[in-house]
């Protein structure tokens, strides 16, 4: 086999599956955005997805920040040389992580150190099987981590919020599968996308529920009762009322499909994969001879170019019933005790990121500035360092806010940070400091790391660089930053709201359907 060619092959198969969401992906994302009435939160989240999508594939970028794991599987004709494949990916991975078409994003579980090339214990994930075809096939998944964090498993029977009882049969499996969606919220960025996995053990379940993500979105499960159950799921769960990035609307679950595989009689396990909107999976068939491409996979059909037209919707939102108002740090505790959920807030100036490891390290030390009246961004950019030797932004959307909740308040509260800005919202907790402290919290659409980066219009400093490339503090200078409230100072939270209304929706399901 031609090595090079094939390294080519792989590299081109993985900047294309970061930057260019396939057809039936986006297919699913159009119908969506056409359900919304115009001017809603969810038309308006989806009009910044779809524009995002568009930047992506134009600037060649990364449709979101995070890179996820990536996960390659794999089928060779026998007596192809699986060693020479898997050196051939990791090259492709470094190269395209130096080119800034992935985030670094493997990191030392013991001592938190980030690899920077993506190569490590693990990193990447490459799965082979053989075939008695004569020709290589590729897929490869970019999944993040705050939908994996979203993934959930089942051990029936089991009693399920707002269910009741799920046993083990196909009634207690649709229970397990609508809860899945219910308990994901806005925070894996929905509208999501789902792969189950009936039957195996923990972690075979698992990998069939992962297995589901390679089918494509519109096709039909040959298993008639899992057919059945795949358009019961999409009907239903549709009707929780989640919405785009939890906001509310008509839209939560893009896609499900369904798996089985036998079980051993003590256990039944139910395993749901949950993948965001940003569903960047990809394939493509190579020839073993001249590691050339032959044919991309989940590509059939016209390609839907989305129009720029975020702006437009924006426009509309704001005019006919939505506040705008406007920020810039140092913010005062009279502005944030202005601020009511629903106001969209436009920044402009000074914001800082901090994640999991700032939060941490800002519990026990103090803050290498002054964050009194600031802005915190959750946030893990991809980065470029330019020819002179400055610092770019590539794709910088927020990351899931739920993982500060242990700090958050006692953060804000300590260095006199005013607003904090993520997406999925956050807990009681914080909701507590921000009604005593004064605070606010924004919600920027996951995912939209185009539309975000391309706010940013200077990288002024960086400070914790110790903790790695997306886990640094950096100092970004924005124009026209955008995010909507969602919890305020007077202790509301349309985050709470809206699980609250979920539940109350996942109640109606609780009677039997399939017997
Ligand atoms: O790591 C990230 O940048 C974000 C992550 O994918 C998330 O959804 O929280
Ligand atoms: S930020 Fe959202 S869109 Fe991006 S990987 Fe995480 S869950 Fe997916």
């Amino acid at each position: 086999m031609n090595v090079e060619k094939f390294q080519e092959s792989m590299y081109q198969l993985i900047v294309e599956t970061s930057t260019n969401l396939p057809k039936d992906v986006r297919r699913a994302v159009k119908k969506a955005k056409e359900s919304e009435s115009a001017g809603t939160r969810a038309a308006l989240s989806l009009g910044t997805i779809t524009n995002n999508i568009q930047m992506a594939d134009e600037n060649i970028s990364p449709i979101c920040q995070d890179t996820g794991l990536p996960t390659f599987k794999i089928k060779t004709p026998v007596g192809v040389n699986q060693i020479k494949i898997k050196e051939a990916i990791y090259n492709a991975i470094e190269q395209a992580t130096n080119d800034a078409k992935l985030r670094p994003n493997s990191v030392d579980s013991l001592t938190g150190k980030n690899s920077g090339n993506n190569l490590g214990g693990g990193t990447p994930v490459i799965k082979f099987d053989q075939w008695e075809k004569d020709y290589i096939d590729v897929r490869l998944i970019l999944k993040g981590g705050g939908c994996e964090n979203k993934n959930i498993q089942y051990s029936l029977p089991c009693e399920l919020e707002g269910l009741g009882r799920a046993g083990r049969d196909l009634d207690g499996i649709r229970k397990c599968i609508l809860h899945s969606v219910y308990q994901a919220q806005g925070q894996g960025c929905s509208a999501g996308f789902i792969g189950v996995g009936i039957g195996g053990d923990r972690s075979s379940g698992y990998d069939l529920a992962k297995e589901q993500l390679f089918r494509s979105v519109e096709d039909v499960n040959p298993n008639e009762d899992l057919r059945k159950l795949e358009d019961y799921i999409m009907e239903n769960a549709n009707k929780l009322g989640i919405g785009t990035m939890g906001f509310g609307g008509e839209t939560t679950l893009l896609g499900c499909k369904i798996g089985v595989m036998n079980r051993i009689p003590a256990s039944f396990f139910v395993s749901v994969a949950y993948n965001c909107w940003a569903f960047r999976r990809l394939g493509v068939t190579v020839d073993p001879e001249t590691g050339d491409i032959q044919e991309w996979l989940y590509q059939d059909g016209e390609k839907i170019e989305f129009q720029n037209d975020a702006e437009k919707e924006t426009a509309a939102a704001s005019e006919e019933q939505t506040k705008v108002v406007s920020l810039k740090a140092p913010i005062t505790e009279e502005q944030i005790r202005e601020l009511k959920v629903g106001d969209v807030v436009r920044i402009d100036g000074r914001m800082y990121t901090g994640r999991d490891a700032i939060h941490k390290y800002l519990m026990d030390n103090d803050a290498p500035v002054d964050l009194n009246g600031q802005v915190i961004y959750h946030c893990g950019p991809v980065m470029a360092k330019d020819e002179e030797g400055n610092w770019t932004v590539k794709a910088a959307g927020p990351t899931t806010s739920i993982r500060e909740e242990p700090y958050q308040g006692d953060i804000m509260k300590k260095f006199g940070i005013r607003a904090v800005i993520g997406k999925g919202g956050m807990g009681p907790k914080t909701l507590a400091a921000l009604k005593e402290h004064g605070g606010v919290y924004l919600n920027a659409i996951g995912g939209a790391a185009q539309y975000y980066a391309d706010c940013i219009k200077k990288v002024d400093g960086v400070d914790l660089t110790q903790f790695g490339i997306p886990e640094a503090m950096w100092h970004l200078n924005v124009e026209g930053f955008t995010a909507v409230v969602t919890m305020d100072s007077h202790g509301n939270s349309l985050h709470a709201d809206v699980d609250k209304s979920s539940l109350e929706k996942l109640a109606q399901f609780k009677e039997p359907v399939f017997k």
